[in-house]
């Protein structure tokens, strides 16, 4: 039986795990799988009901399963409160609770989305890159403090080990392998001392993968050149902060943010989750894009749960329906008729009866 915890959270994140749960149950059916879903608060709610944004019993949930999968936390309702106590924190703190350190962030840009990127088609066409970004250290890790003297002062600190640089670059090297065989490895090396080191062993360790080329870029210019020219990146390796901005960035070539799924790999269970926030703004409308927690679900299936056929029968799924024309309201344009753009629960229907049937 395998045990897979669903984490909810704030924001959309209910009304698109919804759609995740859907899919999972169809998949359990078609495969005679047998799948126990176990939900769990996180975030702004767990903190609302039991004081902490990642409550024991839902970090021992995680630790115990085989798979996680979580849609979102955050919201204004929260934005006040101390750093510790934020919903943020405790995904933080489930990540390296996980020691989830590898965040592999695909991005694709489907063949009937090119023309819902704000991008001009020729650039979009073909987009096919991963970014693979540290989550467990960093600057979003570091030490923190506030205080004041004269004014207002505050801390962040920006910090990795030899050992933290050396294993997540050796999943981009490992990637890259299976792919089209580049690297490009993004730093600031121009300025921090911290990207200095992470460049010295990307170097040293090029040696052992002849069959990979590998350039270094720096992040400005990286973040220049995924809309200049996407079609040169094949996996970027990157720290954290730098790959979590990255990501929302390259989202945009493929129509929207709520299309990109991740998966987040370390030494324990498999955390899947959409790269998206819990998006306050369109919350309880029941318009959001499931297809990024629909398509981490699928992640999730190949990479935790031994099912990579169902995993690319759920992205074929995906595929089909918006080759049909059916769009939520994220990925509508002039062009879209009306009658295909689709709430978040109908486009989750839509993706489950392409899927079963
Ligand atoms: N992994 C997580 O749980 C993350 C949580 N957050 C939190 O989420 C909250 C909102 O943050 P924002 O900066 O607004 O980022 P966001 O990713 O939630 O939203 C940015 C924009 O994208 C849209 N969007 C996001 N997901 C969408 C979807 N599935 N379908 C259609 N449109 C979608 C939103 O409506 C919004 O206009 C904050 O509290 C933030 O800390 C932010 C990023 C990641
Ligand atoms: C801690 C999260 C809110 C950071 C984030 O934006 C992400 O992981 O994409
Ligand atoms: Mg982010």
């Amino acid at each position: 039986m395998a045990k897979v915890v669903l984490l909810p959270g704030d924001g959309i994140g209910p009304e698109i795990l919804q759609e995740a749960k859907k899919v999972i149950h169809a998949v359990a059916k078609a495969s005679q799988a047998e799948i126990d879903m176990q939900e769990y608060p996180i975030g702004g709610g767990a903190f609302d009901e039991f004081g902490a944004p990642l409550p024991q019993h839902t970090l021992e949930a995680a630790q115990k399963a085989d798979a996680v999968l979580l849609a979102a936390v955050g919201g204004p309702k929260w934005d006040t409160l101390p750093g510790h106590q934020r919903p943020e924190k405790g995904l933080l703190e489930l990540r390296k609770g996980l020691n989830a350190y590898a965040n592999i962030r695909p991005v694709r840009c489907f063949s009937s989305l090119v023309g819902a990127s704000t991008l001009r088609a020729e650039v979009v066409n073909n987009v096919d890159l991963v970014i693979i970004r540290e989550l467990t250290g960093g600057v979003y890790f570091g030490e923190k403090k506030r205080w004041t003297e004269e004014q207002r002062f505050a801390l962040d600190t920006l910090i990795y080990s030899e050992e933290e640089v050396r294993r997540i670059v050796k999943v981009g090297f490992e990637t890259a392998r299976q792919r089209r065989k580049h690297l490009t490895s993004v730093d600031k090396a121009n300025v921090l001392d911290s990207s200095r080191m992470w460049r010295e062993i990307v170097e040293e360790m090029k040696v052992d993968y002849p069959d990979v080329t590998v350039s270094h870029m720096l992040v400005d210019n990286c973040a220049m050149q995924l809309i200049r020219n996407p079609g040169q990146f094949d996996v970027v390796v990157t720290e954290n902060m730098f790959g979590d901005i990255l990501s929302d960035e390259a989202s945009m070539l493929t129509g929207s943010i709520g299309m990109l799924p991740s998966a987040s790999l370390g030494d324990q269970a498999g955390l899947y989750e959409p790269i998206h926030g819990s998006a306050p703004d369109i919350a309880g409308k029941g318009i959001a894009n499931p297809c990024g927690i629909i398509l981490s679900t699928a992640m999730m299936f190949r990479n935790s749960l031994g099912l990579s056929e169902y995993a690319d029968k759920i992205e074929q799924a995906v595929n089909e329906i918006l080759e049909e024309g059916y769009r939520t309201a994220d990925l509508a344009g002039n062009d879209t008729d009306p009658s295909k753009i689709l709430s978040t629960s109908a486009m989750g229907d839509r993706i489950v009866q392409k899927l079963v049937g």
